[in-house]
């Protein structure tokens, strides 16, 4: 058995938890939702403001949640969008394996592999503090890295089609992740972020 795919097992070695999940969905479950997700997810560039200039991501995301959830950032008031069939499936998934619950769901959409995100912490100060954020995987497998802030000590996972993470405790503190470009991936990647926002 693949001690990586415990979820009792804490991939970091200190200053929060990450918890893998391995795939939570049969291949053929997760093709499904990856293509109604495609289709039924209202997809958009995102845009934010970078060294003071406005830049629109090659990612794409969309952002849906339980009520008319609104937040602003880089000057633009965005709105969740309401659950879909497919979402609300899933986000009770997610809320079974994890244990925790959710009321809101950061979409992204890589289109290839030239496609990631640079190295954050999800620390918003609209999320509530050390609650767990869930993030699942559709589509084409891509690894995944953490970085602490002060060791710079780095954890890299696999994130496989159907997968679940779980990021936990001070693991937003302490630690950074990032999605790596990886130029030789030809297909298109769907993560779901499960978060839960100070309402
Ligand atoms: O695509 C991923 O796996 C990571 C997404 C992420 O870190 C985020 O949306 O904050
Ligand atoms: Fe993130």
């Amino acid at each position: 058995m693949d001690l990586f795919h415990q979820p009792g097992i804490n991939l970091l070695p200190r200053d929060g938890i990450v918890n893998y999940y391995g795939c939570v969905l049969d291949r053929c479950d997760a093709w499904d939702y990856f293509e109604a997700l495609m289709v039924t997810v209202p997809w958009r560039h995102d845009e934010l403001v970078m060294f003071g200039k406005p830049v629109v991501t090659s990612r794409k995301v969309a952002w849906f949640g339980d009520s008319d959830f609104s937040y602003t950032y880089s000057g633009r008031t965005k709105k969740a969008l309401p659950w879909t069939r497919e979402l609300s499936a899933l986000k009770r998934l997610v809320e079974e394996r994890t244990g925790a619950t959710f009321n809101s769901c950061l979409l992204n959409l890589y289109q290839n592999g030239g496609e990631g995100m640079g190295w954050h912490s999800d620390d918003e100060k609209d999320l509530v503090l050390d609650a767990c954020i869930a993030s699942m995987s559709l589509g084409a497998e891509r690894r995944f890295d953490f970085r602490h802030k002060e060791t710079k000590e780095t954890v890299s996972i696999l994130l496989e089609h159907g997968s679940l993470l779980a990021m936990k405790g001070e693991t937003q503190r302490y630690w950074q992740h990032r999605l790596p470009p990886a130029k030789k991936i030809a297909e298109a990647r769907i993560n779901l972020t499960f978060r839960a926002r100070v309402i």
